[in-house]
């Protein structure tokens, strides 16, 4: 959800805090950090990014920047060593109710209008608000990505379905969690896919761990504006189908002990959390279905 961007807007409204990815720039002030947290988190960015600051009177400092080097070299994160997040109660069917409830209004107006409130959770469904405003917000999300971008007045930020993110990024649970800046996302998406070829070719990695260490890359690298936990866990049910395991849902885990597992992964260098999280989701999908049997 975009804050910095739509700061009064419809998304914005009534989206669960802990769904909010804040987004900086050097011109807005957008942290809710204690001072200690500001200084915590200052000094580990000057840790990574010094280097760049050092060099960047120097020749060549645009290239270091757009090797995506600096943060990849601090974390690692292709280097071969060792909701409840998702589990959103709704079925297909409520969803289905919502949208259909959501269309009886004028969804262009209520777009672009950003000060009309979205409708109420309880006008669109009696199951438990926050996911009735967790599915409405993503059916509304939806509309506007399929939407002709010249039909909305909208920045140019909010246009950025399907391509890189071009600001940076905020993790909204741990303030410490580092993603690159933006000018280094496309090469690291370029070694990213270079790093998931070779370890298929190679078959160096267990298609658990592989899948596990795709969906961390991809949580960090954070490409894009929006959605990157969808497409990283899209991309691991990916890797999970194509090598005969069960496509996973996180069911039994907060956003919060998700989003720690993912910075033990990066800051820690330590992916056993997740392949723990990884194991136990496919043993537990696969005894329900034998159950079912
Ligand atoms: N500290 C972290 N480091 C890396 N990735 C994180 C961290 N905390 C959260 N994430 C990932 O970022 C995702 C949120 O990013 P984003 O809002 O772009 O994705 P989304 O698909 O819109 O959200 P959601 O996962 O709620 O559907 C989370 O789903 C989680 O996978």
């Amino acid at each position: 959800m975009l804050r910095r961007i739509i700061p009064s807007s419809a998304f914005a409204y009534g989206t669960r805090g802990s769904q909010f990815r804040l987004l900086f720039s050097s011109s807005v002030k957008f942290q809710e950090l204690s001072a200690r947290q500001e200084r915590e988190r200052q000094e580990l960015l000057e840790k990574i990014y010094l280097p760049l600051y050092g060099t960047r009177k120097m020749p060549g400092w645009i290239e270091l920047l757009e090797s995506g080097k600096l943060w990849e070299d601090y974390f690692h994160p292709f280097r071969w060593t060792s909701r409840d997040y998702e589990g959103n109660t709704l079925t297909v069917h409520d969803t289905q109710a919502i949208w259909e409830k959501l269309k009886k209004n004028n969804l262009d107006i209520l777009l672009e209008n950003r000060k009309l409130p979205l409708p109420g959770p309880r006008s669109l469904s009696d199951k438990p608000e926050n996911e009735v405003i967790e599915i409405r917000n993503h059916l509304l999300s939806n509309y506007l990505v399929n939407t002709p971008k010249e039909k909305f007045e909208w920045e140019d930020e909010i246009c950025y379905a399907g391509e890189f993110r071009k600001i940076g990024v905020m993790a909204s649970h741990v303030h410490l969690t580092v993603y690159p800046y933006p000018q280094e996302v496309p090469a690291l998406m370029k070694r990213f896919i270079e790093f998931c070829d070779e370890s298929i070719k190679n078959d160096s990695l267990h298609p658990l761990i592989l899948a596990s260490r795709v969906f961390s890359s991809l949580n960090h690298v954070h490409p894009f504006v929006d959605g990157n936990g969808r497409v990283a866990r899209s991309v691991m049910a990916l890797y999970l189908i194509r090598n005969g395991y069960p496509p996973i849902v996180f069911q039994q885990m907060t956003s919060g002990s998700m989003a720690a597992c993912l910075y033990t992964a990066q800051a820690g260098n330590d992916l056993t959390f997740l392949y723990n999280v990884v194991l136990q989701n496919v043993i537990s999908i696969l005894m329900r279905y034998r159950y079912q049997q």
